[in-house]
C-alpha cells in the first residue's frame, strides 16, 4: 500500500491492541492508509495468571491509547476513532488532556494550536478499559476497580542520568525489593542498571518504521510525552511480572512550565510533571488494578535537592550521563558520554558544582564547561538571562541562579570564565528575592509517597 500523507488525514486511528509470546503489538493507521505497527517485547514473560487477566487487558489498551501519541502527531487528523475499545468520560479526560499538554511543545514549534482539535470519543457509563473480576471497590467518581493481588515489590525506571540512581540507592536503604528496569537498547542505561546491583529487566520498544518513513516524507514532527509512554509500558509489565509499585524519578522542578505561549504554558517535561502523575495514578487505580501504586520517589526534590544526594557516592561516576544525545534512536550519538554541548551537559555540570569536589567533576564530564566561553550563550538560557529556559529536562531558572550565586563565593569557582562573567554581568542585576540554595535544598511540595519511603527520602 502507498504512503499516505498524514498531515491531509480526516481520522487517527486506533486499530487495535495485541499481545502474544510475550510481544504486545499497538495497530494505529491513518484514514484507510497502511498500519502503523509498534512493537513491545517483555522477555521471558511469564503466563498471565487468571485473576490478573482483566487488569492486563485493561493496562494494554491504556498504553495502546497513550502510545499512539507518537503517531498522532504526525498529521494531527481533526478526528480520533478508537477502533478496538470504548473508553468512558474518565479516560477521555485524561488523554485530551496527556494528548494536549505532551504535545505543547509540539505545537509550539510547529506554530499549531491544539486546543479544541483533541477529543477523544467516549461513551456515557461505559465502565472503560476494565472488566468486573476481582475483588471490587469503588472511587469517588463512581468507578470500580480491582485488587489483583500483587506482590509487595518495586520497578524502578533506569534513565542512564543520575535521577533513577538515587532513587535506587534510597530504595535499597529503605531495604526495599525493588527490581532496576529499563526500555530500550541503550548499553549505557544497561550498565548504570548492572552497576546497582539489583536485579534487572529489559523491556524492548520497536517504533513503527513506517513512522519514520512519514517522518522522512515531511510529516509533522517534534517532542511528545515519552515518560506517559514508559510509564503505560512499566504498568503493563507489573501486572505480567508481578510488581505492586512503580517508582519514577521526578522531580518537584518538572512540574514548571518551560515557558507560556499565547495563554498556555508549554513544558517540555509535561508527562515527568506532577498533573500528569496524579491523573495517571488516579486512572490506574480506578480503571487498572487498585494495588498498583505509581509515584515518583524524588518528587517534593528539586533539581538542586537531587544534585546534592547523587553528590554524596561515587558508586555511578564511570557509568552515568544524563546527555540525552546519547538516547537517540536514529541519531548520530556523542562519542562521549557527555556530548559537553547541550543543555542538559550544561546544567547537570552546573547542579553537581556545588555539591562535589571540583577534580571529581571535570573527571566525570572530561573537561570544565564553566570555563568555556563558547559555552556562554547555553549558560544564559538556563539562568533565563536574556532567554528562556531551554526545551529540555533542566531545573527552574531560579535553580541555575542559585548554583552560580553558590559557585560565585568559591574561591576554586570563581575565576572560571562563565563564573566571572556572571559576577560581573549577571549577579548585579538580580533581584532581592533570588532563593538560597539552602532554601532550595529542602523537602516540600505535592507527593504521593509510600509511608514507608518518606523517612528514607529525608534521611537520604
Ligand atoms: C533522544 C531524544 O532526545 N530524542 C528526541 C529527538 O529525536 P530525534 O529525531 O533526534 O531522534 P530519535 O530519538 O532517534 O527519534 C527519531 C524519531 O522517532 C520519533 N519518536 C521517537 C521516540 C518516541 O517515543 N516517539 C517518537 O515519535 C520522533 O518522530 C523522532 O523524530 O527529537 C524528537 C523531536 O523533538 C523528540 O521527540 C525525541 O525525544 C524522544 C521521544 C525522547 O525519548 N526524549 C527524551 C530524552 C526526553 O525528551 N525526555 C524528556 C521528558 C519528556 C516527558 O514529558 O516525558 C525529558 O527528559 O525532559
Ligand atoms: N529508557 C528508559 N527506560 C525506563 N525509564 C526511563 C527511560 N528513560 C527515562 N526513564 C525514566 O524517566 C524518568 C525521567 O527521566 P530523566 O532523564 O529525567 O531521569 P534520569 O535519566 O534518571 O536522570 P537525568 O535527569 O540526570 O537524566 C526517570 O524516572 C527515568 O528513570
Amino acid at each position: 500500500m502507498s504512503l499516505n500523507d498524514p498531515r491531509m488525514a480526516k481520522a487517527f486511528r486506533f486499530v487495535r491492541s495485541e499481545y502474544s509470546g510475550g510481544e504486545a503489538r499497538l495497530v494505529y493507521a491513518f484514514d484507510d492508509g497502511p498500519e502503523l505497527v509498534e512493537r513491545i517485547g517483555f522477555p521471558a514473560a511469564p503466563a498471565l495468571a487468571p485473576e490478573r487477566e482483566a487488569a492486563f487487558a485493561a493496562a494494554l489498551e491504556l498504553l495502546h491509547l497513550i502510545a499512539g501519541v507518537s503517531y498522532y502527531k504526525a498529521g494531527v487528523p481533526g478526528e480520533i476513532r478508537i477502533e478496538s475499545t470504548t473508553i468512558d468520560r474518565i479516560t477521555a479526560a485524561f488523554l485530551d488532556d496527556l494528548y494536549l499538554h505532551g504535545l505543547g511543545e509540539f505545537a509550539y514549534t510547529n506554530k499549531l494550536d491544539l486546543r479544541g482539535r483533541i477529543r477523544f470519543p467516549s461513551h456515557a457509563g461505559h465502565p472503560g478499559l476494565r472488566r468486573d473480576d476481582g475483588e471490587m471497590g469503588a472511587d469517588s467518581s463512581g468507578v470500580r476497580r480491582a485488587a489483583i493481588g500483587l506482590p509487595r515489590s518495586t520497578l524502578v525506571p533506569i534513565g542512564g542520568g543520575k535521577d533513577s540512581l538515587v532513587s535506587v540507592e534510597i530504595l535499597k536503604a529503605a531495604g526495599e525489593n525493588a527490581t532496576a528496569v529499563w526500555i530500550g537498547n541503550s548499553g549505557l542505561i544497561e550498565s548504570c542498571a548492572g552497576r546497582t546491583g539489583l536485579p534487572m529487566l529489559n523491556i524492548s520498544r520497536a517504533i513503527s518504521p513506517l513512522l519514520f518513513e512519514y517522518n522522512r516524507a515531511g510529516a509533522l514532527n517534534g517532542h511528545i510525552p515519552v515518560t506517559a509512554i514508559n510509564s503505560a509500558i512499566l504498568v503493563v509489565a507489573a501486572i505480567l511480572y508481578g510488581h505492586d509499585a512503580i517508582a519514577f524519578s521526578n522531580e518537584r522542578s518538572a512540574s514548571s512550565a518551560t515557558l507560556e505561549y499565547d495563554g498556555m504554558p508549554i513544558n517540555h517535561q509535561w508527562s515527568k510533571g506532577w498533573a500528569f502523575e496524579r491523573g495517571f495514578r488516579s486512572l490506574i487505580h480506578s480503571h487498572v488494578a487498585a494495588d498498583l501504586d505509581y509515584y515518583s520517589l524524588l518528587r517534593p526534590l528539586s533539581e538542586l535537592a537531587v544534585a546534592s544526594r547523587f553528590a554524596k557516592n561515587n558508586r555511578y561516576d564511570d557509568v552515568f550521563s544524563s546527555c540525552n544525545r546519547n538516547f537517540r534512536i536514529l541519531g548520530p550519538k556523542p562519542s562521549d558520554r557527555w556530548c559537553g554541548q547541550c543543555p542538559k551537559c550544561h546544567f547537570v555540570f552546573l547542579a553537581l558544582a556545588p555539591f562535589m569536589p571540583k577534580p571529581r567533576l571535570l573527571a566525570i564530564f572530561g573537561r570544565n564547561l564553566l570555563d568555556d566561553p563558547a559555552q556562554i550563550a547555553g549558560f544564559d538560557a538556563l539562568l533565563e538571562y536574556r532567554d528562556h529556559k531551554p526545551f529540555e529536562c533542566v531545573g527552574e531558572g531560579h535553580e541555575s541562579r542559585a548554583a552560580m550565586a553558590e559557585l560565585a563565593r568559591r574561591a576554586e569557582w570563581r575565576e572560571d570564565a562563565i563564573v566571572e562573567r556572571f559576577i560581573h554581568e549577571v549577579q548585579p542585576q538580580l533581584g532581592p528575592d533570588e532563593r538560597s540554595l539552602e532554601a532550595l535544598l529542602q523537602v516540600e511540595g505535592e507527593r504521593h509517597l509510600p509511608a514507608r519511603l518518606v523517612d528514607a527520602l529525608e534521611r537520604s
